[in-house]
């Protein structure tokens, strides 16, 4: 019991109900997005489940409503792996919703073999970082006219195995899935401050906060046989994924957290990031290629509050094939 407690502890208290906000949590149908996108259903956001596998999401949503007695819980197709798919999914939500209060940056892919996206990106730098960078990209007016309004980032622990390799961020010198794990989880990390920073030099009222949930029992492991094992030996004492969200509620939800923008979160507290993910340079080159990687203008947040940003595909990107 005192390992379970050690390993589980941070639990959500605010009390905050959430009538007439919005709210988009990416990977919403299994682990911890759905508890994450149930809790805020519950509190009577309506909840928008960004989903690929929108069958299953729409099981999901049912669920949920029943659950919570929302019926404000919608399901929408985004392929993080895909830009295309981001730009639809954000074309559609910018046309529907007059507002966004809370967009939770949660889907994740972990140790798959080496694989492309469709637009040629590695897989866990494509769909965990290039993909939210993109997608915040596109929701980022909407959650400026809503402010204040908040943005999380779904990062881990594993970021401290991380490193920006520029020349190999793609994978394609050599690669090994855990490791590209770790290398877009500090990429969350390093998007989150030099988002934040970004947006208190612009006055903003959004902010950002990166999390790692803790160790949660959930479909994560799926692509290596060791971790199943591991999480299957140890599923006691890991989390669940309910306990699993609740630091990303914990930063969408608590009162009085904007002065803390740009931080990292653990078990609900203030956490440690490593020297990597505390690099400036590192982050600004980032954002940069990260930019340029989607053809996206690098100063695309000052231009939030001018003119509407193009939602149409540019090709400046500089892959290698
Ligand atoms: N579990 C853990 O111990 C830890 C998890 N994390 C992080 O927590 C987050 C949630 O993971 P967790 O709930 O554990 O894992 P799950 O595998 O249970 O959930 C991941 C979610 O991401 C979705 N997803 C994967 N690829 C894409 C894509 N291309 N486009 C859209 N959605 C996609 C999955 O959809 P589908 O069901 O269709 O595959 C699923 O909904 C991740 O960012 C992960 O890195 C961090 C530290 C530890
Ligand atoms: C050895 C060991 C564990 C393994 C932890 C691991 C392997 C954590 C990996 C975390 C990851 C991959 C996070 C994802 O972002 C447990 C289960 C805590 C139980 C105590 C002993």
């Amino acid at each position: 019991p005192q390992i379970r407690k050690m390993l589980s502890s941070g639990v959500c208290t605010s009390t905050i109900q959430l009538p007439g906000k919005v709210a988009v949590v990416t990977g919403a149908n299994a682990g911890i997005g759905k508890e994450t996108a149930k809790e805020l259903a519950r509190r009577g956001a309506r909840v928008y489940l960004a989903c690929r596998d929108v069958q299953n999401g729409e099981l999901v949503a049912r669920e949920i409503q029943m659950m919570t007695g929302n019926q404000q819980v919608l399901v929408r197709k985004l392929d993080l792996a895909d830009t295309k798919s981001i730009r639809a999914f954000a074309k559609r939500f910018l046309e529907e919703e007059k507002h966004l209060h809370i967009l939770i940056n949660n889907a994740g892919v972990m140790m798959c073999p080496y694989s492309k996206t469709a637009d040629g990106f590695e897989m866990h730098m494509g769909v965990n970082h290039l993909g939210h960078f993109l997608l915040t990209h596109l929701l980022l007016e909407k959650l400026e006219e809503s402010a204040p309004s908040r943005v999380v980032n779904v990062s881990s622990l594993a970021h401290l195995l991380g490193r920006i390799h520029f020349h190999n961020l793609q994978g394609e010198k050599f690669y090994q899935s855990g490791l590209a794990y770790c290398h877009s989880k500090l990429a969350n990390i390093l998007f989150t401050q030099e988002l934040a920073r970004r947006l208190k030099a612009s006055g903003s009222g959004v902010t950002v906060y990166s999390v790692h949930p803790g160790t949660v029992n959930s479909e994560l492991v799926r692509h290596s046989a060791l971790m199943r094992w591991i999480w299957w030996i140890f599923s006691f004492f890991i989390k669940t994924p309910q306990q699993g969200a609740q630091t990303s509620l914990y930063c969408a939800l608590t009162e009085g957290l904007e002065v803390l923008s740009g931080n990292h979160f653990s078990d609900c507290h203030v956490a440690w990031v490593s020297a990597q993910a505390r690099n400036e340079t590192v982050a600004r080159r980032l954002w940069d290629v990260s930019c340029d990687l989607l053809g996206i203008p690098v100063d695309w947040l000052m231009m939030a509050a001018g003119p509407k940003r193009s939602l149409k595909q540019t090709t400046q990107h500089t892959l290698p094939k």
